[in-house]
Parts: C-alpha cells; structure tokens; sequence
C-alpha cells in the first residue's frame, strides 16, 4: 500500500437546495492500494459522497483530490472506473457487445473487453442478452464496464445490493480479487459482514458524518467490543478482586451484572482469578459478539444524539470516535 492518497475529502459539506445536509463536515482519506469500505445506513450519505468523488454533485463546501486532481477533469476521470447507480446497458445487446460500445466510448481497445470479462467471470455468458442476466450478473457486467480503463481507482457503491447470498459471495471473491492486485478500491455498503470481510480499513458513515474508522479489528476495540460482562457473587468482592489486574482497565456494576473493560482475551485468567479467591462465577462473556452489533449500536447512538442535540451546537460538541488511524 502507498503512501500517497488516492482520496482526501476535507471538511466537505453537502447541502441539496431544500435543505438537506446530505454530508456534513466529512474528512476522509484513502490511500493507493486501499480497499476501504464505506459503511452506513440507507440515506447516510454514501452516494452523495460517490458521486462528489467522480464531479456529478458539487459540494457545498470543502475540498476534494481524487488522484491529486479536484474531481471531475477528464484526465482524472480516465483512471477512475465508476459503478454509482445502476449503470445503463442496453437490454437487447449481448454483455460483450454493451461492454465493446462502453470501450468505444472510453476509448479503449477491444481487447480490454475480453479481459474484463474473464475478470468478472462473465465470459461463459458473454454473448446471452443483457436482459436474461440475473441481478448478479448485471451488477458483474457493471463492475466489468468500471474495470475497462484499467482504473487506478475504483468506486463501487453498494455493488451487492439487491443480490441474493450466492450473488453477494461472488461478488465479495471479485473484489477481495481486485483488492489484491493492488487496485485502490472505495466500495459502499449498508451491510456491515459484506465489507468486513474484503476491507483493509471501514469508514462508518452516519447522517453525513464520519462516525468511526478504522481497520476492522481496531473497529471492533473502538467501539467497545473489549468489555467483558461478569454475573458473580459477592459482587463487592468480585470488583475489588478484577480491579487489582493491571491489564483490567475499569469495572462498573450495572444492574448486577460486571461491565469489565479488557481485552476480550483475558476471559480465561479473570474466570480463573475470580474463582481462586472464592468468588462464584455465574456467567462471564464478551460484550458484543459482532461488528455488526457495534455498528447498529454505533449508528443508533449517533441519531439519538443528534435528536436530542442543541441545533445550533458546532459538530465538535458531538462525541468522537473515530480511530484515527488515517491521519
Ligand atoms: N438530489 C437530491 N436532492 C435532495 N436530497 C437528496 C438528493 N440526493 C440525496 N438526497 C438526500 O441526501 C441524503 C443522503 O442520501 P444518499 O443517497 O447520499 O445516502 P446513501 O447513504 O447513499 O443512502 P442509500 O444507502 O439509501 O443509497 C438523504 O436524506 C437523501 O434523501
């Protein structure tokens, strides 16, 4: 992976005429040979950035480099493949003969539409029209258009909606694929396991703002899964006991149960602790089992504070918790 960035939004805001603050104050940095996912929930604000990325929206306010060039020249525009939206093919057209006009018009040879297609896995059906393609197989054609430039950047927004698990599974091997050949990847999704298991790092996204980031593991510490919960008695003894471990880095009662901050790993030695100085040890387990959890928990969090916020408070009142492992 590079050093150089192959994306840098700062501070960009986007207000569509009505009203809506679509993205807000976001700063977000993608480095070359990064596939990084960009997770939120349906109307987060993926899109809009998306399609600021490839000059299609214009923000309100900030700035933005794609490839080192503000968005939307042709010359940056010739290195990056863009899958936003459904992308128009024509029906009746085979895969092969749509994908040879999108070549024509990007100026590419012929040649590069029989790699695409090998790449997709599309060839054996490369001469079927458009219109019997499953939704698979049409979200594979558009990533195929995307990949006809042999783009430095690719950006996908949500390329396995709509797809059924075998479609998703296909679809995750092609861009774990691209992944590793070093192409710098921004794919969008609002399901958390489809990211995860393809992204160097995730970028939450939530009402416009960046709400946590982070590779997938430093995720999952950010966002609280290092608690232990603890159901033991006597419970003062038990606190006292799990607070005289130097790797245990708090201990609160809630409603009988122990909240012990630490690392997940050390379950074992706590148990073992707990039960050595007499103490019973009802139940004992992590938190949360998933990112998934983490990331509905972290959204959720972020709209209820952002109703019960005073509207006219900066965006820097509001808690923060992004890792910032960009920087
Ligand atoms: N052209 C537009 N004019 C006005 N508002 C818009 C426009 N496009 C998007 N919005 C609004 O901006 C917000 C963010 O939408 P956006 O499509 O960027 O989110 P998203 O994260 O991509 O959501 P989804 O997963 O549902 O596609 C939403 O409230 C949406 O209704």
């Amino acid at each position: 992976m590079g050093d150089r960035f192959a994306i840098e939004l700062h501070d960009v805001t986007k207000r569509y005429p009505g009203g809506v603050t679509a993205v807000d104050r976001l700063d977000l940095r993608v480095r070359e040979g990064e596939v990084l996912g960009f997770l939120g929930p349906n109307g987060a604000g993926k899109t809009t950035t998306m399609r600021m990325l490839v000059g299609l929206v214009r923000p309100s306010s900030g700035r933005i480099r794609v490839l080192g060039q503000p968005p939307g020249t042709p010359s940056q525009l010739a290195r990056v493949g863009a899958l936003i939206e459904s992308p128009a093919f024509y029906p009746h057209l085979s895969g092969r003969d749509n994908l040879r006009l999108a070549a024509r018009y990007s100026g590419v040879p012929d040649s590069a539409v029989e790699r695409v297609l090998t790449e997709v896995r599309l060839s054996d059906r490369a001469d079927s029209p458009y219109r019997t393609y499953s939704l698979g197989m049409k979200q594979r054609l558009g990533v195929a258009a995307a990949l006809l430039k042999e783009p430095s950047l690719l950006i996908l927004d949500e390329p396995t909606n709509g797809l059924d698990p075998a479609g998703v599974s296909e679809m995750r091997e092609l861009l774990r694929a691209l992944g590793k050949r070093g192409h710098t990847v921004l794919l969008s999704s609002h399901v958390l396991a489809e990211v995860e298991q393809v992204c160097d790092r995730i970028a939450v996204i939530d009402a416009g703002r960046l709400v946590a980031e982070g590779t997938p593991d430093e995720l999952r510490g950010a966002l609280g899964t290092g608690v232990l919960l603890i159901d033991a008695e006597p419970v003062d003894q038990a606190i006292a006991c799990l607070r005289e471990h130097d790797q245990v880095r708090a201990v609160e009662a809630v409603d009988g149960q122990l909240r012990v901050t630490a690392d997940p790993a050390l379950a074992a030695v706590l148990n073992r602790r707990l039960v050595t100085a007499g103490i019973d040890v009802r139940e004992l387990r992590p938190l949360r089992h998933s990112l998934e959890e983490a990331f509905l928990e972290l959204t959720a969090a972020e709209r209820s504070d952002a109703d019960s916020a005073d509207p006219t408070a900066e965006a820097t009142d509001r808690p923060e918790v992004t890792t910032g492992v960009n920087a």
